[in-house]
């Protein structure tokens, strides 16, 4: 079991700054370190409005040293408003400086099949000489379903162990085609950090991080096997939760 932590804020306006903090020190860390680079995992939803408020606020952040892909993303064109690349690159991107060359982005004019396979390999090669791709962080979201990434319930995908990133054209919430990085992926990255807001997640919330009837959701899967797993929680999000939460002082260092 990796070292959970689940971290309760007043409110998004809180959480925010707190995350922008926990991704800059997270990079600083990992600049510092032999790999001398930072490999983040970004996902869609409310991540990108806070993400992109936030980040270009730290003081001196500097993102040459940065990789950055996506925990998943939606087949379509990027100037459609669902590509989440799409928005980044519009909201956050154009803001901070990770050379373009950082960025790894899916091929969305490819069928869904082979846009996997061509963002799988652009994985490897950012990777090189790693089997499965170790991300320093990756942040997630989760829907009210449970999902995470675009590994939703009860879908075979769920049990994929070879691919890195695979294709799913049957998604529930649409758009329907999507490519997405596997568990085994996701659970191996040295943190993985959960944002989740809002009194709709509280009781969905409370089955991944408490337990308690049905199969494990697919939010609740992800344990990464050598690293840390982190929750930041709104106290609407939290609010059904049982278990012992830290409420950080504001300014904390996660
Ligand atoms: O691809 C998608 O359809 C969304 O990105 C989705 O997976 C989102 O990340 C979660 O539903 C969490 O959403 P919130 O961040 O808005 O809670």
């Amino acid at each position: 079991m990796p070292d959970r932590r689940v971290l309760v804020f007043p409110s998004a306006a809180e959480l925010g700054p707190a995350l922008a903090r926990l991704v800059a020190a997270r990079a600083e860390r990992a600049c510092a370190s032999d790999r001398g680079r930072f490999c983040l995992g970004l996902s869609g939803g409310s991540l990108v409005s806070m993400l992109s408020k936030e980040m270009p606020a730290v003081p001196g952040l500097d993102c040459s040293r940065w990789v950055v892909g996506f925990c998943d993303e939606r087949v379509v064109p990027f100037d459609d408003p669902e590509s989440t690349y799409g928005l980044y690159k519009d909201q956050l991107l154009s803001k901070i400086n990770v050379p373009d060359s950082g960025v790894l982005a899916i091929n969305p004019s490819l069928p869904v099949g082979e846009c996997a396979e061509d963002y799988a390999r652009k994985l490897s090669e950012a990777f090189p000489g790693e089997e499965i791709p170790v991300f320093d962080l990756l942040l997630l979201g989760m829907g009210p379903d449970g999902h995470t990434c675009s590994l939703f319930p009860d879908h075979p995908l769920l049990e994929e162990t070879q691919k890195t990133v695979a294709p799913i054209s049957d998604s529930p919430k649409p758009p329907p085609q999507r490519v997405t990085l596997t568990l085994p992926v996701v659970n191996a990255a040295r943190c993985v950090a959960f944002v989740s807001t809002g009194g709709s997640k509280a009781s969905v919330l409370k089955r991944v991080l408490e337990g308690g009837g049905g199969p494990v959701l697919p939010a609740g899967r992800v344990s990464p096997s050598g690293g840390e797993l982190l929750w930041l929680l709104d106290e609407p999000a939290a609010a059904s939760l049982t278990l012992q939460v830290e409420r950080p002082v504001p300014g904390a260092q996660l």
